[in-house]
């Protein structure tokens, strides 16, 4: 969408070997907390964060709310300990930020310190579905296909964006990905209406529009994708000892989704040859556990590279096709 946008005279092309609901992104949580990335500049971190949420707050305030899957939550997130960073980055970004009171935090007793503030909530597979209209409304083109090499696009593409989340591992032999299996429940439990997140990361609450997702685990280097149900009844039980009334959470269902996890995510320009001929790439891939949070930055990032893409090859073609 970012490319059509900031290049309408393109013709765009998504091929991918599975779509929604079948991606990681239909598993995620889709919460925008950010991770922090340990190989990328915070204020880079934080310009795509802020992108991201400035995109999706006006979609929150718009009629298109509820079709989108996006709306504004409330909640917590608590620590055992104080954390060392007491303000992080995103602290200004999200509404309301603020040390939580010694009241509030008598709802946690196993807990010291909390974060009170309000961020947004996507509910994937809503979102994905309405990103897919808009794309198709502006005459993108789709097809189910599996790329096993980037060099078979050659010909019959000017530009190539990678977007293939942890299926790049394979696709462009990237050792530096790897997956961070993450196992979350989807419960019916329309009282819950605030979020929770310990801030050790593993369990978290996250109430939708229609459904809570209760996480959940970071399994690095596990490629399974298979529930386990020991693990489910685990996550069940933290969340259970953070909001005692999930006790009475009806509907359970099993979702395992693999981060794409890097040192940081690959956003960079690649030029692919074989003998004198050339193929122009573009990388965007290795969002972690945060690609909801920071993907419309990322993808605004990833269409101004194929702009330059597209400028290099002016004067080669007068209609690239991506
Ligand atoms: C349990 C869990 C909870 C999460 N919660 C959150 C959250 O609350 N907030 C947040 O910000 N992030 C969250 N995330 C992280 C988020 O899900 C990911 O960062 C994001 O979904 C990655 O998106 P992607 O488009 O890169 O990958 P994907 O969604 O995996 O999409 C990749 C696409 O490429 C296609 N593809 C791959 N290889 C090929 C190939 N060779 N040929 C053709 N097509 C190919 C796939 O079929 C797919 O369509 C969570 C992740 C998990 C697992
Ligand atoms: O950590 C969170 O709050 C949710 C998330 O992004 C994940 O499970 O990857």
């Amino acid at each position: 969408l970012c490319i059509v946008e900031s290049c309408p005279s393109c013709s765009v092309t998504v091929l991918a070997d599975q779509f929604s609901p079948h991606t990681t992104s239909d598993v995620a949580a889709g919460m925008l907390i950010p991770h922090t990335c340990p190989g990328t500049p915070i204020h880079t971190q934080k310009q795509w964060f802020k992108e991201t949420f400035t995109y999706l707050f006006a979609i929150s305030n718009s009629a298109e709310a509820s079709e989108a899957g996006i709306h504004l939550i409330s909640g917590w997130q608590v620590f055992k300990n104080a954390p060392k960073e007491e303000l992080p980055f995103w602290s200004d970004v999200v509404l309301g930020f603020r040390p939580m009171s010694k009241a509030e935090l008598q709802k946690f007793p196993q807990h010291r310190y909390g974060q009170a503030f309000m961020t947004l909530k996507c509910d994937c597979p809503p979102y994905l579905l309405w990103l897919e209209k808009r794309l198709k409304a502006t005459g993108v083109q789709m097809y189910t296909r599996k790329i096993a090499d980037l060099w078979e696009l050659q010909g019959e593409y000017n530009v190539v964006v990678n977007c293939a989340g942890i299926g790049a591992h394979q696709l462009v032999g990237d050792e530096k990905l790897f997956p961070v299996r993450g196992q979350v429940l989807k419960v019916h439990a329309p009282w819950v209406k605030n979020f929770i997140r310990d801030g050790d990361g593993l369990t978290y609450i996250y109430p939708g529009i229609h459904r809570v997702t209760l996480g959940g685990t970071r399994e690095k280097e596990s490629w399974s994708l298979s529930p386990n149900a020991g693990t489910t009844k685990d996550i069940f039980d933290r969340c259970c000892s953070l909001e005692p009334s999930l006790r009475g959470a009806q509907d359970i269902t099993v979702k395992v989704g693999l981060r794409p996890s890097r040192q940081c995510v690959r956003l960079q320009k690649e030029v692919l040859r074989q003998g004198g001929v050339k193929l122009l790439v573009v990388h965007n891939y290795g969002h972690g556990a945060g690609g909801f949070s920071i993907h419309r930055g990322t993808a605004k990032e990833a269409a101004r590279l194929v702009g330059e893409c597209i400028a290099a090859l002016q004067g080669f073609s007068s209609r690239a096709k991506l």
